[in-house]
């Protein structure tokens, strides 16, 4: 039921101001901590680009690695015995809980990604079986190998032989990964690397439902967003409409696949999953939440690596001499200084910056912090990848090499890299996701030089589930001279 009665809504929307400003103050703007009120007040923005720069800050600074923003109920950690603590041995009590799963519901209904117990374990194990078959991986790969060699590569070239073609290489990377990861989960390609560049209305659907979604988490109560639902206006009216538009698409892929029974041929998670059920909502659900999870994660991985590439000319140059000098194309996995690359890439720029569970019990840190039932807590890949007691006094810098063990790559605990999470909830599409990005990366740097417009001094980050480049990453693409004289 939608109120439509502009004065009525005035006077509701009065109302619950006046409502929420009291709240406001009597429940959260009572710390005056030299912390809280930086927050609060934003002054942190004085001296640093991103809130998460902000709280790397701090949490070097913390004895403990570990900080409390009493304002936000907040504990957050970038000791990585901790990390362990929460996600591995204390995993039970800490759940994603239910503020989490309220705030993605009404997007993932009870998809993986925002469930926890029963739930979870037995989606989980059904993935698992399905994403390591290796029909499954094959399959991964051979989309992956057609999105760039059909549309990546001449969408490129293309800019390439315009004179001043500016390419913004974040918007490329977010459409090639929405075709890849729609291509591995409902067999649909929504073919929006095109070179006219469309504008996909699923593509642009999904993105405000994960943006209006995301959104809720910023408002001061649950409150706020909650009452908007009820009477159906503003950012909440929108997220319904967009989480409308995406239903009505997965809803016509499932009828499809159905009509097709048992003779469907279709390689796609989706079909997969249909061997074991064909309930339509949790269908639905758990292919939704693998889109979430593997479209802005890749791109955003993507976007930093290039940005830390056109600073580094020296690790580009060692890149082609790797895949050169190494064995022929397909055997990715045998490039180990391309995986190192593509680790500390995400060291520094980890797509997904921080994470947030729920303590159910009251609960104490190895590190000594003390834990209230109830309280969210945080571990912050992007913070841990700036940490002199995690990778030593050249923490801020690009090397590669610091993953190479005599040319080998040497993979380091994923509790002191937790960029795929770690523990019991690791991330099901990491495999998937370094495939995608050691190919792009291989792709365009055999074939392309590339430079940026402008020189970004430090990146600025849009709010959003994933790290976006505000601004995005523009570039200039030439055909390398190399390349052009042998064809
Ligand atoms: C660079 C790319 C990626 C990064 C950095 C990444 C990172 C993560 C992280 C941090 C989580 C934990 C999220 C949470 O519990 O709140 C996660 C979970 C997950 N990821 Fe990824 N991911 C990437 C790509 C992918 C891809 C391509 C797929 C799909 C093919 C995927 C599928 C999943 C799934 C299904 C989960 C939920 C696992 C569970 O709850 O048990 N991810 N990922």
């Amino acid at each position: 039921m939608a109120i439509e009665d502009p004065s009525i809504i005035m006077v509701i929307l009065v109302l619950l101001s006046i409502f929420f400003t009291l709240i406001y103050f009597t429940t959260r703007v009572h710390c005056t901590c030299e912390i809280c009120h930086a927050y609060i007040t934003s002054s942190w923005s004085i001296q640093f680009d991103n809130l998460c720069d902000w709280y790397t800050h701090l949490l070097k600074n913390s004895p403990t690695k570990t900080i409390h923003i009493h304002v936000l109920h907040n504990t957050i950690t970038s000791n990585h015995q901790s990390v362990e603590y929460m996600l591995k041995t204390q995993f039970e009590n800490y759940p994603k809980g239910k503020p989490f799963s309220a705030i993605l519901g009404d997007f993932l209904g009870n998809g993986i990604f925002n469930v926890d117990g029963d739930s979870w374990r037995f989606q989980r194990k059904m993935a698992c079986l399905e994403l390591g078959k290796m029909s499954m991986r094959s399959h991964a790969l051979e989309v992956v190998k057609h999105e760039i060699d059909r549309r990546l590569i001449p969408l490129v070239s293309s800019f390439s032989q315009k004179q001043n073609g500016v390419l913004d290489l974040q918007d490329v990377f977010r459409r090639f990964s929405f075709d890849v990861i729609c291509k591995f989960s409902f067999g649909y390609d929504p073919n929006c690397l095109d070179k006219s560049l469309p504008v996909s209305e699923l593509a642009m659907s999904f993105d405000l439902a994960s943006k209006l979604s995301a959104q809720r988490a910023m408002t001061p109560s649950p409150l706020v967003w909650k009452i908007k639902r009820i009477l159906n206006i503003g950012s909440e009216k929108r997220l319904k409409e967009s989480i409308k538009m995406v239903n009505t698409f997965a809803q016509e892929v499932i009828r499809q696949r159905n009509k097709l029974g048992s003779c469907s041929t279709h390689e796609d998670l989706l079909s997969r999953f249909m061997a074991s059920t064909k309930d339509p909502n949790y269908l639905r659900d758990i292919v939704i939440s693998f889109l979430l999870a593997g479209r802005d994660t890749v791109a955003s991985a993507l976007t930093g690596l290039f940005w830390l590439l056109a600073q580094h000319p020296v690790v580009i140059t060692a890149i082609r001499a790797e895949a050169l000098m190494g064995p022929p194309n397909g055997k990715l996995h045998e490039l180990h200084y391309l995986q190192a690359v593509v680790y500390e890439g995400m060291r520094l720029f980890p797509p997904i910056q921080f994470n947030s569970k729920f303590c159910q019990k009251d609960d104490t840190f190895p590190d000594g912090t003390f834990i209230k039932k109830g309280t969210r807590v945080t571990y912050h890949p992007y913070a841990m990848g700036r940490m002199e007691t995690i990778w030593g006094p050249d923490c801020l810098s690009f090397k590669p090499e610091r993953w190479l063990k005599d040319g080998v790559f040497y993979q380091e605990t994923p509790f002191k890299y937790p960029v795929f999470q770690a523990g019991h909830r690791m991330c099901l599409g990491k495999e998937m996701a370094l495939v995608e990005i050691k190919s792009v990366v291989l792709s365009l740097l055999q074939r392309f030089d590339i430079e940026l417009v402008v020189p970004i001094l430090t990146p600025r980050f849009s709010p959003g589930l994933t790290a976006n480049f505000t601004g995005g990453l523009p570039v200039r693409v030439s055909e390398r001279r190399d390349r052009r004289d042998k064809t």
